[in-house]
């Protein structure tokens, strides 16, 4: 937070360590105007009376007017510690490798990391530094006086219940640990029935009523746990508290009995009767302050261990991606002059050959391998098919080709006019995909685009040369996308166009296309696949699809079935075989008569 603004932690700072010395000034000064009043006698000069009042009245102004700063710089400083954990996190995340990303666990430590509160966390070891100092200045005057006996009796006291409160407060804090799965289902149920993803469903299928009654029954057995803990908490906290009150007070009304006490002056018996009212008040806000930092170091050792997570390789290799952006740019140059049917080509920066030796993936926490042993080899300018069952491993061998995740065993080979890329070259720049599940950004249509390639963002003629490319008809780039925020709606087919579009802007060597064509009409299908075949030429493309017809475009085909691949061949050598692909392509051309 220091690093992102300085004058708030530093007028903060400031002003608890000034409050630490204006505490013991107000009682000396209290101490000698009772002294004073008590020794005057008319008609002695009333002046040092009227001097020490003027003094106290000047610390109690000075404490008021001095502190208006304070609230601000308390405000500033709770906007910056949620801006900065929360941007920490995001950019965390967004370092952190696929698999992480996606594993519950990792989910569960990012909501918990989310609760902690840089804010809280200076807010509470602060006034805690401070609390320990006033009550030491506290203590040491009555010890001055010679009272060790109460002195002992309240420390004794509260570390009694510092100690019980304490415990409660990590068993409340292991609780919230233990139900953060339970919350993020809550909130999973919750967030069904208010987006607009799931209300057609909701409404034609009627299930709304179902999703509240069991958001109402898994709200209700988490607040019991917590009532539960909190009833145990609050009836071990009573012993010690009750046990602090009865010696405060006890203390309090024994100081006039307490031997010597007739010796005192009146200004030392205010003095002494102040300290003692005032530490037994302090170390209440101490307690507490000590229970709240346990909680907050449990939420910080959350915090830590998820910024601690190992960053995927290929994230600190950003900043140096901008090179090739540059490259991407002057490659943009190329783009050739329009086709007949007025979309564009885009001047292809020369293929890459993909080499896969036997390759396994299990997800993390599965008993067996999604993929096993697939070895396969794209040449330099290759378009190849991927084509397999519901769940045969398409999409993953995808991500793990594309880098995403990393393989259980076996090599992904790149290379170029039989160089080998380094692994940690070969998907920055060189690679572009279009997913299954790509992103739909509620930004500009020119911002949706130029995520592709950052460099190109003020580019117009690229920009509108991919979205054509990729055959969509929008060129209004300034023009908002996205109905939740006043933008136009694209339909399916049209988000695929710009999410298209935003991988052809990359130029790069080898495409993956992972099913492309999942929300377009036959037509645009039909228009898609001829643009496959255009955007791919001079270049090594990857086209995962279940429509065969648009596989027998491809110049070599594979076929995975249960994770492994089964079939290679072209369209005709793998009809020739009569084996899985054959009867795939058989069955969809019957289908279509
Ligand atoms: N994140 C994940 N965690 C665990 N298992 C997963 C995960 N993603 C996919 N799987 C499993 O891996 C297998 C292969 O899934 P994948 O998505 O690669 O298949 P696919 O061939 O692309 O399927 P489809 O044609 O339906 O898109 C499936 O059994 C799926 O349940």
């Amino acid at each position: 937070m220091f690093r992102v603004e300085r004058w708030p932690i530093t007028v903060l700072s400031v002003m608890l360590f000034l409050a630490v010395f204006i505490m013991p000034a107000e009682l000396w000064l209290v101490k000698t105007l009772v002294d004073r009043i008590q020794a005057w006698i008319t008609p002695d000069p009333i002046d040092s009376i009227l001097a020490a009042a003027a003094w106290l009245a000047a610390l109690l102004i000075m404490n008021n007017i001095g502190f208006v700063p304070v609230p601000l710089a308390m405000t500033r400083l709770n906007e910056i510690g949620t801006l900065e954990e929360q941007r920490l996190v995001m950019h965390k995340t967004s370092r952190l490798p696929l698999t992480l990303v996606e594993a519950p666990r990792i989910k569960e430590l990012r909501e918990r990391a989310l609760q902690v509160s840089l804010y809280a966390i200076y807010d509470t070891g602060s006034h805690f530094m401070q609390g320990s100092l006033q009550s030491a200045v506290l203590i040491i005057v009555m010890l001055a006086y010679g009272q060790w006996l109460p002195v002992v009796a309240i420390c004794a006291a509260a570390l009694l219940q510092t100690y019980v409160m304490s415990k409660s407060a990590a068993s409340l804090e292991r609780l919230n640990r233990k139900q953060t799965p339970s919350s993020r289902l809550l909130r999973h149920y919750a967030g069904l029935m208010t987006k607009r993803e799931a209300a057609k469903e909701i409404r034609l299928f009627c299930f709304g009523q179902l999703l509240a009654a069991r958001w109402s029954a898994l709200y209700r057995s988490q607040s019991k746990e917590k009532w539960d803990i909190a009833r145990s908490s609050e009836l071990r906290k009573i012993g010690p508290e009750l046990l602090m009150v009865l010696i405060g007070g006890l203390l309090v009304s024994l100081l006039v009995l307490q031997p010597g006490a007739n010796k005192l002056t009146a200004g030392e018996f205010t003095l002494l009767f102040m300290v003692l009212t005032m530490l037994l008040s302090q170390l209440q806000g101490l307690i507490h302050r000590a229970v709240s930092m346990r909680t907050q170091y449990m939420r910080w050792a959350d915090f830590r261990t998820y910024m601690n997570l190992e960053d995927d390789p290929r994230a600190g290799r950003q900043e140096t991606s901008k090179v090739v952006k540059d490259d991407t740019s002057v490659v943009m140059d190329r783009i050739s002059e329009g086709n007949a049917d007025g979309s564009r080509s885009i001047a292809a920066p020369g293929g890459m050959k993909l080499e896969v030796r036997k390759l396994h993936y299990r997800y993390p926490g599965a008993v067996c391998d999604t993929l096993k042993d697939i070895s396969l080899s794209i040449p330099s300018g290759c378009r190849a098919a991927v084509v397999g069952e519901n769940g045969s491993g398409k999409s993953t061998l995808v991500k793990l080709l594309t880098g995403m995740y990393m393989p259980g065993c076996g090599e992904i080979i790149w290379s170029r006019e039989g160089e080998r890329i380094p692994a940690a070259d070969s998907a920055e720049g060189h690679l572009s995909a279009v997913f299954q599940d790509f992103t739909r950004l509620y930004v500009t249509l020119r911002e949706n685009v130029a995520l592709g390639n950052l460099a190109a963002m003020d580019q117009d003629s690229e920009l509108q040369n991919s979205l054509r490319a990729a055959g969509s008809r929008l060129s209004d780039l300034e023009m908002q996308i996205g109905s939740p925020f006043d933008g136009i709606e694209p339909s399916g087919g049209q988000w695929q166009q710009i999410a298209t579009a935003r991988a052809l802007l990359r130029n790069a060597s080898f495409v993956f296309f992972d099913e492309p064509t999942a929300a377009l009409d036959p037509l645009a299908e039909k228009k898609a696949f001829d643009l496959f075949l255009r955007v791919t030429e001079g270049r090594s493309a990857l086209l995962v699809t279940h429509r065969l017809g648009a596989a027998k475009l491809a110049d070599v085909i594979f076929v995975l079935k249960d994770g492994r691949l089964v079939e290679q061949g072209t369209h005709n050598e793998l009809i020739a075989q009569q084996g899985e692909y054959s009867r795939m392509f058989q069955l969809q051309a019957s289908w279509y008569g």
